[in-house]
């Protein structure tokens, strides 16, 4: 098992990402370990991060090397994600601020309720890993009053996913997209195209 190397801030970090997705082989658990040794200064983030009164937004970081992406996403108080897949990839996600609540689902059986799998509160620097193989998720951030911040890494990145009704197990294509790139202002451009609900 490979030494996982000193972060002190969040360049060292993008720069780590970076050094694993050298080889097109993910180390999931060298990079969970690598996510987990960051601690969050959101002094080092603060820039990327976009919130809306209206839902969650997705910030991009790092474009990465065609293997990953990195994007800050920011909850408001009850915002939270569609139940949704991660479109074969690997997802990484890192609390930065606050806390978020995942609830994980078995995929749809025969148009049934989705059947829930665990559901687990992520407290600030917890680090958690999905992929299709475990199931769905849907995240949230269910104080009402704390805003949140996550770091997210999609290996391969994706522009599309799949999200589900959570009582019929019907799902839809969704696109995702970026509202902010890189601490710039999000344009009009990407702010008409907003994240799935
Ligand atoms: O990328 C998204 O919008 C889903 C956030 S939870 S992994
Ligand atoms: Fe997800």
């Amino acid at each position: 098992m490979e030494e996982v190397n000193k972060i002190t801030t969040l360049e060292d970090l993008l720069a780590e990402i970076s050094r694993i997705f050298d080889s097109d082989k993910v180390n999931v658990e060298h990079l969970h370990k690598t996510l987990a040794a960051y601690k969050s200064n959101p002094q080092q983030w603060k820039k990327y991060a976009k919130y809306d009164k209206y839902r969650y937004t997705r910030n991009l970081v790092d474009e990465g090397n065609g293997r990953y992406n990195v994007m800050i996403l920011c909850w408001g108080g009850g915002q939270g994600s569609p139940i949704h897949d991660h479109a074969n990839a690997h997802c990484f996600m890192k609390i930065l601020q606050g806390s978020l609540q995942e609830v994980r689902f078995q995929w749809p059986v025969d148009n049934q309720p989705l059947r829930e799998l665990s559901r687990t509160i992520l407290p600030l620097d917890d680090v958690c890993y999905i992929n299709d193989s475990l199931g769905l998720h849907r995240v949230e951030n269910v104080s009402y009053g704390e805003p949140a911040a996550s770091l997210h890494i999609y290996s391969p990145p994706f522009e599309e996913c799949s999200v589900f009704n959570q009582q019929t197990g019907i799902s839809s294509k969704a696109k995702v997209t970026f509202w902010s790139k890189y601490g710039n202002k999000p344009n009009r451009a990407i702010q008409d195209s907003r994240p799935p609900e």
